[in-house]
């Protein structure tokens, strides 16, 4: 008996030995990693959080928990404009940099922190126009579709948007919008109805059908969480971008992680070109009967023009094409609209003066029922509330980021931070709109508060110093990208915000239900926001 204890001792013992053996291993293995990984570095002189000298984890990590913006405003104010978030990755917060960075000439390449918004097809990635880090490539699909999506094109589809704002007014009067007294009027939560809006007018300007949110009043088939997933997984998978092959992007992952996130958006897109396939084959959505009965094309019309005249173009870049409006279009359009109306609404005095500027621009709710773009654009107010909103939280507030090309990039913003030089080639450089957007060098000292008015001429300010100073912004601003990857919805996006902030507040009085409370911004490359309650009551004044 006794023999047996000590053999399971023995046993036991040695186990454990290996057990100690392998960890110390292990961690030996690692730590020499992470120590090469450190000195290999030509950034390692950068300051940063000292986690991110060594691994990638400490930014995922960081973008995981959703208020990455807000971290990243903390950590340029402790190290100054240039901060190192990843043994390769400088978070930089230089406007001088971004005619060089963000430029036309298409020499500052996306990193791999885009592929992951790829899908896999037939085992190869599938590169999207948002995701594909080929330039010349980029270009030769951006100009087939490009000019559906110039200020001209947006404006094509101006009655399909139209359409779905008259639908959103009507489904918040008959279900929260039942009097003229804000007092008794009931709260509701306005946000998710302006992201069913937008939702619906992606389904409607690309396949002439709203995809039926706003008559649901909910998800009803859990696309928009799914979309919220995609973009979960998309703003952290991208700092390990290998990582992606191994949830997502194989055969097996599906079965094994359940994931799927972007297939499953595919194949939405997938069944709406089978769909219209099945019309077309039936004559039920010919786009010439379609607009001699007055309807314009939608962008699926556009994108099969495109394939008529490109034979050789296959179905998925087209499905391609459908994903960029569905995953790109709706959500960043949703999170300006709500900001633009949060941050009026809760700044003492802008809405009241956006109220009585759009009385001055001779826009009523009796004339004006949905508010046209073309009468949008010229009340300078409105314009100056749209831009402030997007600049004080861009609907993208994660770091746009760049390889650095041949020949390096010299930071002079780094001079005064230790050893700056040249940063080599193949490193990244990330620009945050939302660290940008807060530039006190170019935004003022009040770069922190929402004042619309810095977009206008100030009473005391010579028409020179204006022009000069809105110059410095608008180069700045980064809320929609720049140069050849600029966004190619913005004038879609732009023009949605402007027509509903100006129809709501033409046709309501809105109040916020809790005025005191802060909502909540969950920042997954899209900062979507939670929490805008309000009161609505029909405007009689
Ligand atoms: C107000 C709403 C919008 C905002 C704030 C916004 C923001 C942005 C930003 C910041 C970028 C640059 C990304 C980068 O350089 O890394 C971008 C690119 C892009 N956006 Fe938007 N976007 C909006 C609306 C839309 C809409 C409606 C569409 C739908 C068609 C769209 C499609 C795209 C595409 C395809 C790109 C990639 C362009 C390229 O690489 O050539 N966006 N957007």
């Amino acid at each position: 008996m006794s023999g047996y204890i000590a053999l399971f001792q023995l046993g036991h013992f040695t186990a454990s030995w290996s057990f100690i053996s392998y960890l110390v291993v292990t961690l030996g293995v690692l730590s020499a990693y992470l120590v090469v990984t450190y000195l290999r570095s030509p950034l390692r002189h950068y300051p940063g959080p000292f986690l991110a000298n060594f691994t990638n984890l400490w930014r995922m990590y960081y973008i995981r928990r959703g208020r990455f913006h807000l971290d990243m405003a903390q950590l340029h104010k402790k190290y100054g404009p240039v901060v190192r978030i990843a043994p390769n990755v400088l978070d930089v917060d230089d406007p001088s940099l971004i005619k060089t960075v963000f430029s036309t000439k298409g020499d500052w390449i996306k990193t791999g922190y885009y592929a992951s918004t790829s899908v896999l097809l037939d085992g190869r990635l599938m590169y999207s126009i948002f995701s594909e880090p080929d330039e010349d490539k980029h270009a030769a699909e951006k100009r087939l579709i490009a000019k559906y999506y110039s200020a001209a094109g947006a404006l094509t589809v101006e009655p399909l948007i139209d359409k779905i704002i008259a639908q959103l007014c009507a489904e918040l009067e008959t279900r929260f919008i039942t009097t003229s007294e804000i007092g008794t009027a009931k709260s509701f939560d306005l946000g998710s109805w302006i992201l069913y809006y937008a939702w619906d007018v992606v389904g409607n300007v690309t396949f002439s059908k709203p995809l039926g949110y706003l008559s649901a009043g909910a998800d009803f088939d859990g696309t928009l969480r799914a979309s919220e997933k995609v973009l979960d997984y998309f703003s952290w998978v991208g700092c390990m971008p290998w990582l992606d092959m191994i949830f997502e992007k194989n055969r097996l992952a599906p079965y094994i992680w359940r994931s799927g996130t972007f297939v499953a958006l595919g194949a939405t897109c997938v069944r709406h070109l089978i769909s219209r396939y099945q019309d077309l084959a039936v004559g039920a959505a010919d786009k010439d009967a379609k607009v001699a009965s007055g309807q314009p094309p939608d962008y699926l019309d556009r994108f099969l023009e495109v394939k008529a005249e490109n034979p050789g173009l296959p179905d998925s870049q087209v499905v391609s094409w459908i994903m960029i409006n569905m995953g790109a279009g709706a959500d960043t359009t949703a999170i300006s609209i709500r900001s633009a109306l949060y941050f009026s609404l809760r700044t003492p005095g802008v809405w009241q003066t956006l109220r009585a500027a759009l009385a001055e621009g001779g826009l009523s709710a009796a004339e004006n029922p949905i508010v046209s773009f073309k009468q949008a654009r010229k009340v300078p107010y409105l314009d100056a509330v749209v831009r402030e909103s997007i600049r004080y939280l861009p609907g993208v507030s994660l770091g746009l980021e760049r390889y650095v090309p041949a020949g390096g990039q010299r930071l002079a913003s780094a001079s005064t931070h230790g050893k700056a030089g040249i940063v080599p080639e193949g490193s990244v450089l990330a620009f945050n709109p939302y660290i940008l957007n807060r530039n006190k060098e170019i935004w003022g000292p009040d770069a922190d508060e929402f004042r619309p008015e810095r977009w206008l001429q100030g009473p005391d300010e010579t028409e020179e110093a204006f022009t000069q100073r809105l110059r410095a912004m608008n180069d700045t601003d980064l809320s929609f990208g720049a140069g050849s990857r600029i966004c190619i919805g913005k004038n879609m996006g732009l023009m949605q915000v402007y027509k509903v902030v100006a129809t709501l507040a033409l046709r309501y009085d809105i109040d916020l239900a809790h005025p005191e409370r802060e909502w909540t911004v969950i920042n997954s490359w899209f900062p979507r926001q939670k929490g805008l309650e309000v009161r609505m009551a029909r405007r009689v004044r």
